[in-house]
């Protein structure tokens, strides 16, 4: 039975426009119905609406049933397909049937696997019904933005993350430059540009600016931002549908990819697989690529080397740990706007300065702590004084205070297993070494922002694999041994202390 993918125009859509009912071009249906023919012709009209790439792509293979009841019912290869077109082109195709005079107030795609070869015909020209329209030319030279942003599956951007609100200092100085570079679209000169950093620096944030000013500067251009984890969820379920020629069209079509958070993808096969032959095929033409991570290419030990080496290609810059004017910037900026939001409130003088000195971690963090000050001083209706800080983010006060170091972790593993700081760094691969070893990566790399390769440094200098195979032991073992469980948890209480 074929799965029906039902679609209603949308509030304020066409009805807004010419009000369906009551438009003087839309027939009843026992007036016009719709043949074949007519939709020919409409095939034409969409050409020249969305484009060759996507009429190729999205519009050819559906194929008209028949128009009843004021519906106009196709036939779509596969249910990825229907719910593709339905999402995005639904609202185009109902305006071009009622543009041509037919009755009609909905869209409904049925998915009839039978049709997948004509999905699979990329070149075919529209129905001799339709005079082949010329093809806007839509394509500006390569490294420049072309058409149409609104038929991609990107995720949504923030408003808020612009480039005007984002505050720069020493440490996102470099990565803002690039990324304000990349934002003008000119020539493509980083590709990729691969910005990363630890958590909560700002990373997102540039990707969206960039976002941001490319839409604004190129209305038309085609933007694609998702994280890479969206990305992989696209790419299986195109697998699960067999419908990766869809996939394939949609991320090689655009002008500039965006994919966040590059680290998820690593370790998955077959994602990795498919993202380096998008990459390949976009950078060969001269598409824009940005992408993020947590680390540098180089340290992500399951990245594909072929990716790592590919974005070592273009430009890589880090976004540094957070300095204190950077953070009082930040906090200056946003405490600003939340001023202009809340204006019956008050700051003491020298606040901020003390925020920014107190909590020295990210920039997530700094700004989630501004957000609680200002509730708190909103519901009491106080003035934020340092005292209001102190006792309202005693916990995040505390936190950052808290610094534990690799000397301390391998220094207090060597003290509760009881063996020297010579055995933990040194060869031996006895149990009663290797384990608390072991145990030291698992704690190095839960409890600190160290890289694999410099806790291996740390641990006797030896190859970063081991310490990735070390820390995932421990997380093995502690799920089926309560004593290694406990003995990790002690040791994370006696660091944090
Ligand atoms: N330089 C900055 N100026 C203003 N706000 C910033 C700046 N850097 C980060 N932020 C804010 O800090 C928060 C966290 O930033 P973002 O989500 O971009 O971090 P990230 O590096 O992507 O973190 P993660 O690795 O966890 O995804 C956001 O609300 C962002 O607006």
């Amino acid at each position: 039975m074929a799965t029906r993918i039902v679609v209603l125009p949308p509030a304020g859509g066409i009805g807004a426009k010419g009000s369906l009912g009551r438009d003087p071009r839309t027939r009843t249906e026992d007036g016009t119905g719709m043949t074949h023919e007519t939709w020919g012709q409409v095939r034409g009209e969409l050409l020249k609406a969305v484009g060759e790439n996507n009429f190729t792509a999205w519009i050819d293979p559906i194929v008209f049933d028949r128009l009843d009841d004021r519906t106009a019912r196709f036939h779509v290869p596969t249910n990825f397909f229907g719910s593709w077109v339905s999402q995005n082109f639904s609202d185009v195709i109902l305006r071009h049937l009622v543009s041509a005079g037919i009755g009609v107030d909905r869209v409904e795609f049925a998915v009839v696997p039978g049709l997948r070869a004509r999905a699979g015909n990329a070149n075919a020209a529209p129905s001799d019904a339709a005079p082949r329209a010329e093809v806007p030319a839509d394509r500006p030279a390569a490294g420049a933005v072309r058409t149409g942003t609104q038929d991609l599956p990107g995720a949504t951007l923030n408003p808020g993350y612009t480039f005007e609100n984002f505050v720069v200092g020493k440490p996102n100085e470099l990565a803002h430059a690039a990324a304000r570079r990349v934002a003008e679209g000119r020539d493509v000169t980083f590709n990729p540009l691969f910005l990363y950093g630890g958590v909560g620096l700002g990373k997102t944030h540039l990707m969206h600016a960039i976002a941001w000013e490319l839409r604004t500067r190129f209305p038309e251009a085609r933007i694609l931002y998702l994280s890479a984890e969206q990305f992989m969820y696209r790419f299986v379920r195109a697998l699960r549908e067999q419908d990766t020629m869809a996939f394939k069209q949609i991320f090689r079509s655009v002008d500039v990819l965006m994919v966040d958070d590059v680290q998820f993808i690593a370790g998955k096969s077959s994602t990795q697989e498919e993202f380096f032959h998008t990459f390949n095929a976009l950078v060969e033409e001269g598409k824009q690529i940005v992408i993020s991570g947590d680390r540098a290419p180089v340290d992500m030990e399951e990245l594909d080397a072929r990716i790592a080496s590919r974005l070592q290609c273009g430009l890589v810059v880090d976004l540094h740990p957070t300095d204190y004017e950077l953070r009082l910037g930040v906090l200056q900026h946003k405490a600003e706007q939340a001023l202009a939001r809340n204006p019956h409130v008050r700051i003491s003088e020298g606040v901020l300065e003390f925020m920014a000195q107190r909590i020295s971690t990210n920039i997530r963090v700094v700004e989630g702590a501004l957000t609680r000050l200002f509730a708190f001083a909103d519901l009491v209706r106080r003035e934020i004084t340092i005292e209001m800080v102190q006792d309202c983010l005693s916990d995040i006060l505390r936190s950052t205070d808290r610094k534990v170091t690799l000397d301390q972790i391998i220094k207090t593993t060597c003290d509760y297993y009881n063996i020297r700081q010579a055995d933990i760094t040194g060869s031996s691969r006895a149990r009663a070494v290797a384990r608390p070893r072991q145990m030291a990566m698992y704690l190095s790399k839960t409890l600190t922002s160290r890289s694999y390769p410099e806790i291996a440094r740390k641990l006797g200098g030896r190859d970063h694999t081991t310490v990735l195979y070390g820390v995932r032991k421990i997380e093995e073992l502690m799920s089926v041994d309560s004593q290694i469980a406990e003995d990790a948890e002690i040791l994370r209480r006696m660091l944090e202390a």
